[in-house]
């Protein structure tokens, strides 16, 4: 089947429980990885791309990657979305260029021009039978190469939600509940520690996502920042040649929880950050003398699968559903 948008899969998803993956990718291998993980549990998906992804991969290769994927997976109904679209342009070269879902990410300008710029992406992007993505609230952490420190960031306020969604025409909306982007979510004070000495971050807001989905009923809620930074593969970052202290994620029951309420669509990228770097890195350490691209990047992809089956059976609950 060609791209689809977000909007039957997240109905769907809404009324059974469960979340939709989005899953950034930045070159071949990534694209492979989540797919063919996709692929074999009969996962519906969103691939994303950011405005970093672009500049880095190229705007036509990553849509003829995502193209190749849905040539090479035609049961599994695929999305392409722009993740962290920075400005009305840029969504606008992605809807002319392809893609079937757009975010706008206004959230760190006044609430009034969050909305403006919002519902004009809203306008051109539904003209163009593409969904839209808004967001309230700030995270913390890094995106796009800004960092957002704690005391920056702060939770959605769920007294504007119903304002915002009807003044903008959004189709899902991303909410700031105690997630966060990147591998350093937490700082080493904002945790507790568990008996085997590893950080346990503060648990995210449910009352907060609570609130949003009784004043939106049976609207899509985004999760952002919810790479879970399995400590296996810090381990193994850090055990060859890596420095990574302190790396701390969302627990997995946390995500799976969220995914049973409103929240339908939940961002990973990080964690596909680090099960390649980690693979990428044992194999040199075990293996100085090789270097044809292809002999590390092919555990690498390998792992990137394996650790995308997990999500989607255990974490967002959508294996079966495409
Ligand atoms: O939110 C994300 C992309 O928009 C990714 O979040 P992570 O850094 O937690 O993977
Ligand atoms: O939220 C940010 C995503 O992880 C994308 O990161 P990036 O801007 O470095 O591509
Ligand atoms: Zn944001
Ligand atoms: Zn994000």
């Amino acid at each position: 089947m060609p791209l689809v948008t977000t909007k039957e899969m997240f109905r769907k998803a809404y009324d059974g429980g469960y979340a939709i993956g989005a899953f950034n990718v930045n070159n071949m291998e990534i694209v492979q990885g989540i797919t063919e993980a996709a692929r074999e549990v009969r996962a519906p998906m969103i691939l994303q791309v950011s405005k970093g992804a672009r500049a880095y991969a190229n705007h036509t290769y990553l849509v003829k990657l995502v193209e190749a994927a849905v040539i090479e997976c035609p049961e599994i109904p695929i999305a392409l979305h722009l993740d962290h679209g920075p400005d009305f342009e840029t969504c606008k070269s992605c809807i002319d260029g392809g893609f079937t879902s757009v975010m706008i990410d206004a959230s760190s300008k006044p609430f009034a021009e969050n909305i403006e710029i919002t519902r004009k992406v809203v306008e051109y992007a539904h003209d163009h039978g593409v969904v839209v993505e808004a967001e309230l609230g700030a995270l913390a952490g890094i995106e796009d190469d800004v960092q957002v420190s704690a005391e920056e960031s702060h939770y959605t306020h769920p007294e504007e939600v119903e304002e915002f969604v009807s003044k903008t025409g959004c189709d899902s909306l991303a909410i700031a509940i105690g997630t966060s982007h990147g591998a350093y979510k937490f700082t080493a004070d904002q945790c507790t520690r568990n008996e085997k000495g590893e950080l346990v971050p503060p648990p995210l807001r449910f009352d907060i996502l609570d609130e949003v989905s009784k004043r939106l009923p049976g609207f899509p809620i985004v999760l952002h920042g919810s790479s879970s930074v399995p400590q296996e593969y810090v381990k193994m970052i850090n055990e060859n040649g890596g420095k990574m202290p302190d790396a701390v994620g969302i627990p997995e029951e946390q995500l799976r929880q969220a995914a049973r309420l409103a929240v339908c669509k939940i961002n990973i990228d990080s964690d596909l950050r680090l099960a390649m770097t980690g693979t990428i890195r044992q194999f040199f350490a075990e293996h100085p003398d090789k270097f044809d691209p292809r002999e590390y990047l092919k555990p690498a992809r390998a792992n990137i699968k394996e650790m995308v089956k997990h999500k989607l059976i255990h974490v967002l609950g959508c294996d079966g559903k495409a």
